[in-house]
C-alpha cells in the first residue's frame, strides 16, 4: 500500500542490493524505519521482538530466513536447524508453521546445490499469494459492507470496528480485515473505521491508524473498552478482525480483547467477521481454547507504554507502581458460535467444520 507517494510492502527482496528488506514496526507511526535481514538470526530477532508481526507477514518472513539460510548452508542440518529456530520465535500465529513446513516440503528432496535458488522463488511465491488472497477477501467482504450500505441513507458511511493491526503491516500487502475496507473505499461506498487502540502493544493506535491515515480513510481511534458503548448505541454496523489460528472447527484466536469485542457484538445483534487466508487455518485442531498455544509476553508490556514524548523523541514510560507486576496473555479465543462468517480468499463461509469443509474440502483430515 502506499505510504506517502511510494507503494511499499511489509517485506520485499531488494534484487539491486540482494537483501531482504523490512518496515521495522517498532518506529511506527513516528518514524518509518526500513531495515536489512541477512542473518538467520537477525530475522529471529525480527519475528520474536516484533520488528514485523502479524501472521502472515511472520509466515513471509520465515519463508525468506529460510531462503537466506539455504545461500550460506544448503545442507538437511541446516535446513532442519532454521525450521526449529525460527518455529520457536512465536508460538501462536500458525503461518509461522505453515511457511516453514512450506520450505522444507519443498526443499528436502533437492540435491543441496539447487536448493538456495528453488527456495528464494518460493519465498517469493509466498508472497505473492498473501498478497492475492488477501485482494481475494477484500473483494469477497466488499460483498457483506455493499449489503449493508444499501441498507442506509445515500451517503451514510459504514461504521466498521476493528481490533488489533490485520492491516497491510501485517501480510504482505492488503491486509486481511481491512481489505474490505479499502475495496469498499474504491467502489465509493462511504466507510468509517473504529480502531480499537489495542493495549498492551497498542498495534491499532500505532499501525491501523497510521495506516488509515496514510490512505485517507475516515477513521477514530478509541480505547478498547469503548466498542461496546458504541455497539449499543448503533454506532457499529459490522466488526471485522483478523486471526492468527482458526481450528477447522471455526473457532478463532486473534489478539487480546477479541473475545470481548464479539461478546459484545452478539449481545447487539451485530455481524462480527473475521477475515483469513486459508494458511491462518489450523486443520490440526478442532477446539481452539483447549488446544491452541497462548503466547504470554512480557510484563513490561503491560507496565509501560511506548510513544512520542513532548520533546518529540520517542520513548516509554512506565503507568503503575514501581512493584506491580504486569500480565501479558498476547492473544484470546472467539469460539465459533460468536462468529457471523469467516472471509477467506475462497469465499465466505459459516465459522464451522462444515462451512470450512465446503470452501476446503481437499484440506479436510479424516
Ligand atoms: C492479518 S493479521 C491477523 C493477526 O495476526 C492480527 O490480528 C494480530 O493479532 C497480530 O498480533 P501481533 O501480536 O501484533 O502479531
Amino acid at each position: 500500500m502506499k505510504v506517502g507517494a511510494k507503494h511499499y510492502r511489509s517485506i520485499w527482496y531488494d534484487d539491486a542490493e540482494q537483501v531482504v528488506k523490512i518496515i521495522d514496526q517498532r518506529w511506527l507511526p513516528h518514524e518509518f524505519r526500513v531495515v536489512n535481514l541477512k542473518s538467520r538470526n537477525d530475522f529471529a530477532v525480527a519475528i520474536r521482538d516484533m520488528w514485523v508481526r502479524g501472521a502472515p507477514l511472520i509466515g513471509a518472513t520465515a519463508a525468506f530466513a529460510v531462503s537466506e539460510e539455504m545461500k550460506r548452508d544448503a545442507s538437511d542440518a541446516s535446513l532442519n536447524e532454521t525450521w526449529e529456530i525460527l518455529h520457536e520465535t512465536r508460538p501462536t500465529a500458525i503461518n509461522l508453521r505453515w511457511a516453514l513446513n512450506e520450505m522444507r516440503a519443498r526443499l528436502k528432496d533437492l540435491p543441496e546445490a539447487d536448493r538456495a535458488a528453488a527456495a528464494h522463488i518460493l519465498a517469493q511465491q509466498i508472497c505473492e499469494e498473501d498478497v492475492e488472497c488477501n485482494r481475494q477477501i477484500g473483494l469477497n467482504g466488499l460483498e457483506i459492507i455493499k449489503k449493508i450500505a444499501a441498507a442506509k441513507k445515500p451517503g451514510e458511511a459504514v461504521n466498521i470496528l476493528t481490533h488489533c493491526n490485520a492491516g497491510w503491516l501485517a501480510t504482505v500487502d492488503w491486509g486481511t480485515a481491512t481489505s474490505p475496507m479499502y475495496h469498499a473505499a474504491e467502489a465509493g461506498i462511504p466507510v468509517h473505521i473504529w480502531v480499537d487502540e489495542t493495549r498492551p502493544r497498542n498495534q491499532g493506535a500505532q499501525l491501523t491508524a497510521w495506516e488509515m491515515d496514510s490512505h485517507g480513510m475516515s477513521h477514530k481511534l478509541i480505547v478498547d473498552n469503548a466498542g461496546g458503548h458504541l455497539m449499543q448505541h448503533g454506532d457499529v454496523d459490522l466488526v471485522i478482525v483478523g486471526t492468527d489460528r482458526t481450528t477447522s472447527h471455526g473457532d478463532v484466536c486473534n489478539k487480546i480483547g477479541t473475545y470481548l469485542k464479539a461478546l459484545a457484538a452478539r449481545d447487539n445483534n451485530i455481524p462480527f467477521y473475521v477475515a483469513l487466508p486459508s494458511p491462518t487455518i489450523d486443520w490440526t485442531l478442532k477446539d481452539g481454547v483447549a488446544e491452541i498455544p497462548i503466547e504470554e509476553r512480557d510484563g513490561d508490556e503491560v507496565t509501560k507504554v511506548w510513544g512520542k514524548m513532548e520533546d518529540g523523541r520517542v520513548g516509554q514510560i512506565q503507568i503503575c507502581p514501581d512493584g506491580t507486576p504486569g500480565g501479558n496473555p498476547a492473544f484470546d479465543v472467539t469460539p465459533a458460535r460468536l462468529v457471523t462468517g469467516l472471509i477467506t480468499e475462497r469465499g465466505i463461509c459459516d465459522a464451522s467444520a462444515e462451512g470450512l469443509a465446503e470452501l476446503f474440502p481437499e484440506r479436510v483430515l479424516n
